[in-house]
């Protein structure tokens, strides 16, 4: 699970069935995921593709009998807290996500503990597409903002790609580097397989003005506020 995540306002009822539930989604998303690896990497022959497609789109016939418009937000999670299943990082629905999971490490750290990044993900042959190393930065760095409970957008996200990263295990680690009001600079990394640095990130994560008024004093345990202060730091 993803460090930096809130109480939920709504009680859990049945927090065994939720997490059977949860257990079925995740399932689902890692079937596709390894659907999508293979659509990649597939050298059966034309037809069998074809037919292939065919009962793929039955499969998602299946699914569209009931499926909400546009996208999921956050939900209520049988631990009691919010969490984005959608997203594209760290979702457990989300087929596309490697999935990353990203824990709180130290005060004011973060890490991705190691995950495979396939086929799926190639930009220079044999190696991850810089662009996709952006988002799993993004998602690194980020975290850390709303664990020490200043949880910001990001407003920039400065990458320097050493070396190319090849395709295959990596992982990420992140840091607090400084912080001004609701504005927090963070610093991370990605490394490949021999925890060799590939890629170097500094991001600087802002709470939204519309947001300010929401948080309350951040109590520093992984995003846990007190109730909702009259004024923060600029507020
Ligand atoms: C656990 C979850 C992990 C999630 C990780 C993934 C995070 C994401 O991907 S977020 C999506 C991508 N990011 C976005 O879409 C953000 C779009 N931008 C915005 O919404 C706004 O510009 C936002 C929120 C960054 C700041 O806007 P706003 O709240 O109106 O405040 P604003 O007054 O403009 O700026 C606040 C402060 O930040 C500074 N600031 C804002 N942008 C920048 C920037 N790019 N560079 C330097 N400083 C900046 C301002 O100068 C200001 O400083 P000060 O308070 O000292 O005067």
């Amino acid at each position: 699970m993803t460090a930096g995540t809130y109480p939920s306002p709504e009680p859990v009822e049945d927090p065994e069935a939720l997490r059977a539930d949860e257990a079925a989604y995740r399932d689902l998303a890692d079937a596709v995921r390894e659907l999508l690896d293979l659509t990649v990497r597939t050298r059966v022959d034309q037809p069998e593709r074809a037919a292939v497609a065919t009962e793929v789109r039955a499969l998602s016939a299946r699914l569209s009998a009931r499926a909400q418009d546009g996208p999921l937000g956050l939900e209520t999670t049988s631990d009691g807290r919010l969490r984005d299943h959608g997203n594209p990082m760290v979702g457990m629905r989300n087929p596309v996500a490697p999935p990353l999971t990203v824990r709180q490490t130290g005060e004011g750290e973060a890490a991705a503990d190691p995950f495979v990044l396939g086929a799926a993900y190639e930009g220079p042959p044999g190696h991850v597409h810089g662009g996709i190393i952006a988002s799993v930065l993004d998602q690194v760095l980020g975290t850390v903002p709303a664990i020490v409970g200043r949880p910001g957008m990001t407003a920039y996200l400065n990458l320097t790609y050493r070396r190319p990263t090849p395709l295959g295990q990596v992982s990420g680690r992140a840091r607090v580097a400084g912080t001004d009001g609701w504005k927090t600079t963070v610093t991370g990394e990605l490394l490949d397989a021999d925890g060799q640095v590939t890629v170097e990130a500094e991001g600087l994560f802002v709470v939204p003005r519309w947001a300010r008024q929401y948080l309350g004093t951040p109590t520093g345990d992984a995003g846990d506020f007190e109730a909702p202060a009259e004024a923060g730091p600029d507020a």
